[in-house]
């Protein structure tokens, strides 16, 4: 059995997400960030077919998709209140990365499992953020659901859409930790 990972055990065992909200400036540099791009694509990719690509939304890009998420969200009749939810995650961002699921055609590998290696990819770069030190939140929202924000605001191409929006800044308070899964709950051993 090859040596414990003492350190990385506890970290995952205890982990948990900053609220975007919460995170303030300053935001991990280009060359801090370049360790947790890497560290999340060392991620499982059946076939290696990379089906996943990164857009580091950096502080000068916030308003513009903010104001892009309000006018789409008038241009879907949406009410007040989900169209200042829309535009807070951008007004509030400091720096986010989109990880864009970029599916593949492939005759082996299914769709969905290059899906659920977008997810991993999230969490992945969600887990190296925080183990860098960094408060990091993964957010979704309508406007990362909607094709034309997600077109117009990040270039995605119509195989491509957001798997996460993993906002990475410094932290101001580290929330309580809410309830986690009964794992008896939700395992079961098979043994014969
Ligand atoms: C795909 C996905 C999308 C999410 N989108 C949002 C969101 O838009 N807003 C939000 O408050 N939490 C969202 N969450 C939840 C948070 O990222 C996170 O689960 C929660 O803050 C606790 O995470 P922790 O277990 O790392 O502490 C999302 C989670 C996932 C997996």
């Amino acid at each position: 059995m090859p040596p414990r990972n003492d350190a990385a055990l506890e970290f995952l065992q205890t982990r948990r997400s900053r609220p975007a909200k919460t995170l303030s400036a300053p935001a991990p540099s280009r060359e801090e960030l370049l360790p947790i791009l890497t560290a999340a694509a060392r991620s499982p990719d059946h076939g290696k077919l990379e089906p996943w690509r990164f857009v580091v939304l950096e502080q000068g890009a916030m308003a513009r998709l903010a104001d892009l998420a309000e006018a789409r969200g008038r241009a879907l009749g949406k009410p007040d209140e989900d169209i200042a939810k829309g535009r807070a995650q951008f007004d509030q961002g400091i720096l986010a990365v989109a990880v864009i699921e970029v599916q593949k055609d492939s005759p082996k590998i299914p769709a969905i499992e290059q899906t659920y290696s977008a997810g991993a990819v999230c969490l992945a770069m969600l887990n190296a953020a925080l183990a860098a030190g960094w408060g990091a939140n993964w957010l979704s929202g309508w406007p990362s659901h909607d094709r034309i924000f997600c077109a117009e605001g990040l270039g995605l191409e119509s195989h491509e859409r957001i798997a996460g929006l993993i906002h990475i800044a410094t932290e101001t308070s580290a929330p309580p930790d809410r309830p986690r899964p009964d794992l008896e709950a939700i395992t079961t051993w098979v043994t014969a």
